[in-house]
């Protein structure tokens, strides 16, 4: 019975290599899919993972109608059995909603990866839909951690090294501490996302003699 499956988890938990493992592993059994992404840090038309695998990939734009697309292929004569579908919190609700319906009317798999919320806990529309809909949620297993040694369940977004709770949902980002992007991302644990303790503010923490002591047991010393 085909289903729709939602891989969820914070950023840099390995959603993207696990959508690269799951294509993979079907191909290999003579399994015939289609990719699909949108917004990947790494381009247009590309699925890519941190461990540095990549994909080609169908970009997904606004106006995408997957029953469409799907339907052309198989006009096309090319068989359909999944389709991988990352970043999909950025998907509009009828696009996910058209991913439904290719499982219940098509009998094709959907396999989709994405984070279910933005840098202010709020859920993307899509990433909502999908719980809405999936026939399972599945919260990926490998853990990314707050810099506190905590298991990672929030996104924040660092402007400049602060950590910030205003601006616009969707800008494009990474993990990667230091780099020149004037946008960054950081994933926390609650505690430290409530607050707003990124790791450059914990540093700075922990050097002012202004913090009291017991503080500090609660919030190590971020060791980055
Ligand atoms: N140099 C590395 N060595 C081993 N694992 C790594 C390395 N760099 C990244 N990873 C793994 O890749 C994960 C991120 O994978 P990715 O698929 O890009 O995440 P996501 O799509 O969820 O943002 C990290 O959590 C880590 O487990
Ligand atoms: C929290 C948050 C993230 N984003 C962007 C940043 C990245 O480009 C993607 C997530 O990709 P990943 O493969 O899961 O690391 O989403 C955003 O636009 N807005 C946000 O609030």
């Amino acid at each position: 019975m085909a289903e729709l499956v939602f891989f969820s988890g914070t950023m840099d938990c390995g959603k993207s290599t696990l959508a690269l493992q799951m294509d993979h592993n079907h191909q290999a059994r003579g399994r015939s899919g289609l990719i699909y992404t949108k917004l990947d840090r790494a381009g247009t038309d590309v699925l890519s993972s941190r461990l540095g695998l990549s994909t080609a990939a169908h970009e997904v734009s606004d106006d995408l109608d997957f029953w469409d697309a799907v339907v052309e292929q198989a006009t096309n004569g090319l068989r359909v059995d999944y389709l991988i579908c990352d970043e999909v919190q950025f998907y509009t609700p009828a696009q996910v909603e058209q991913l439904a319906k290719l499982v219940d009317e098509m009998g094709i798999d959907v396999f989709a990866f994405g984070i279910t919320a933005d840098f202010r806990t709020q859920l993307f529309p899509g990433s909502r839909r999908m719980i809405e809909l999936a026939d399972q949620v599945q919260v990926l297993q490998v853990q990314a951690l707050c810099w506190c040694g905590r298991r990672a369940t929030h996104n924040a977004r660092v402007v400049g090294g602060v950590m910030v709770v205003e601006g616009e949902q969707v800008v494009v980002g990474d993990t990667k501490p230091g780099s020149e992007a004037l946008v960054e991302y950081e994933v926390l644990c609650r505690r430290h996302f409530m607050r707003r303790m990124n790791s450059a503010a914990a540093r700075n923490a922990a050097a002012s003699p202004d913090v009291l002591p017991f503080d500090l047991d609660v919030c190590p010393v971020p060791q980055l």
